[in-house]
């Protein structure tokens, strides 16, 4: 279904926009000729404070909203703290979508994640699995947050004709990534681990799980042009699978991360750490029919993210994880 008219000199709430995609978002929105954009840090607003969040939107009343703010983590931060990735990201969740509403916004996307699925949906995912059997582990609690938001803005569009959608992107990398050792994704957790390994001259690094878990990889700024896209062309209460189509097993990952670093040593594989879901391949053939194409190749998109990362190591100008 083709999506509502958006206008981009109206308020624009970028959530999150320090963040991997909320920066990403930001820097898209910006080039793409939007006037008026909003953004808060969380030392700023909040957003699990239901009566700031409501003083912003009453105050600022955005027409569009990006929800890219939540807690979020790699496969040991979302199975040491669940009660934590529950309550918070519902918190921001309800008290955003549900402002959105009330204040006015015309527009609204609700960014999900491929970890909403079944851990055994049938390969690659269609959007009609939500639901249809038990969730990962490793990130369930996440997991119901999430489905709650697309819910939400279900349950908004039917209730007040809002043109809210939820996008659900499948693992994501790029500039402004959280490159924690123990709490990030894999792929900026191995950047790090293989640079460091590389500086020090260490003869092998360790990889976690088997390395037999197959993912699929979506550059950021991949993502950033599909949530314009989707804001744009897209107005279906069903949320959408966002991804390249195309994944590889972590040890194959673990392999292109030490060649693009130039670590020459040994991998080897800590098995006492969690493998989470087998597999998490995307099924991209409704955003591929509505004229919609990831472009950012793995390895050409891994070169400019570790480029990136050195560059932002030597100014001392990581983020704080
Ligand atoms: N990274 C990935 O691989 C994937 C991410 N996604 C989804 O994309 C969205 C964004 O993720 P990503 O950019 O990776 O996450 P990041 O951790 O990079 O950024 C999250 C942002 O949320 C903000 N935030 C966190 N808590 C609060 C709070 N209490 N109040 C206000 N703001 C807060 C932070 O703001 P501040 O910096 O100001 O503290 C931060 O900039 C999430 O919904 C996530 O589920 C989906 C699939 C994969
Ligand atoms: C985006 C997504 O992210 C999480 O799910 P995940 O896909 O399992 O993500 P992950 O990137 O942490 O791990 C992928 C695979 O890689 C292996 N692995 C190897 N070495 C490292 C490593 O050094 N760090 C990490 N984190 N993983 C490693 C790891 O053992 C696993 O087999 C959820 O939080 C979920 O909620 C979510 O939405």
């Amino acid at each position: 279904m083709a999506g509502a008219s958006l206008d981009r000199g109206k308020p624009a709430f970028i959530a999150g926009h320090r963040g991997l995609v909320g920066g990403a978002v930001l820097r898209h929105f910006r080039e793409q000729g939007f006037g008026h954009l909003l953004t808060r840090t969380s030392s700023e607003l909040d957003l699990r404070d239901a009566d700031a969040v409501e003083a912003f939107f009453a105050a600022e009343r955005p027409a569009t909203v990006v929800m890219a703010a939540a807690k979020v983590g790699g496969i040991l931060a979302n199975s040491t703290y669940p009660a934590d990735f529950l309550s918070d990201n519902l918190r921001m969740q309800v008290n955003v979508l549900d402002a959105a509403a009330r204040h006015g916004a015309t527009h609204l996307l609700f960014l999900g994640s491929s970890c909403i699925y079944p851990k055994l949906a049938p390969q690659p995912i269609r959007e009609d699995s939500l639901l249809t059997g038990p969730l990962e582990e490793t990130n369930d609690a996440y997991a119901i947050a999430k489905i709650s938001g697309v819910l939400q803005v279900q349950a908004l569009r039917r209730q007040h004709g809002v043109h809210y959608v939820s996008a659900m992107p499948t693992n994501l990398y790029g500039p402004g990534d959280n490159f924690h050792p123990t709490h990030s994704h894999v792929l900026p957790g191995l950047i790090r681990r293989f640079h460091e390994a590389k500086e020090q001259g260490a003869a092998s690094v360790t990889v976690w799980g088997t390395g037999t878990p197959r993912r699929e990889f979506l550059h950021v700024d991949d993502l950033a042009r599909a949530c314009l896209f989707l804001l744009e062309n897209y107005d279906d209460p069903a949320p959408i699978n966002v991804g390249v189509g195309e994944d590889l097993p972590i040890r194959e990952l673990a392999e292109l991360v030490a060649d693009v670093v130039g670590f020459e040593g040994a991998l080897e594989f800590d098995t006492s750490k969690p493998d989470g879901t087998p597999r998490k391949l995307l099924d991209v053939g409704r955003i591929h029919d509505l004229g919609w194409k990831a472009e950012i190749g793995l390895r050409e998109g891994l070169e400019q993210t570790y480029a990136w990362y050195v560059e932002q190591l030597a100014a001392g100008a990581l983020r704080a994880a």
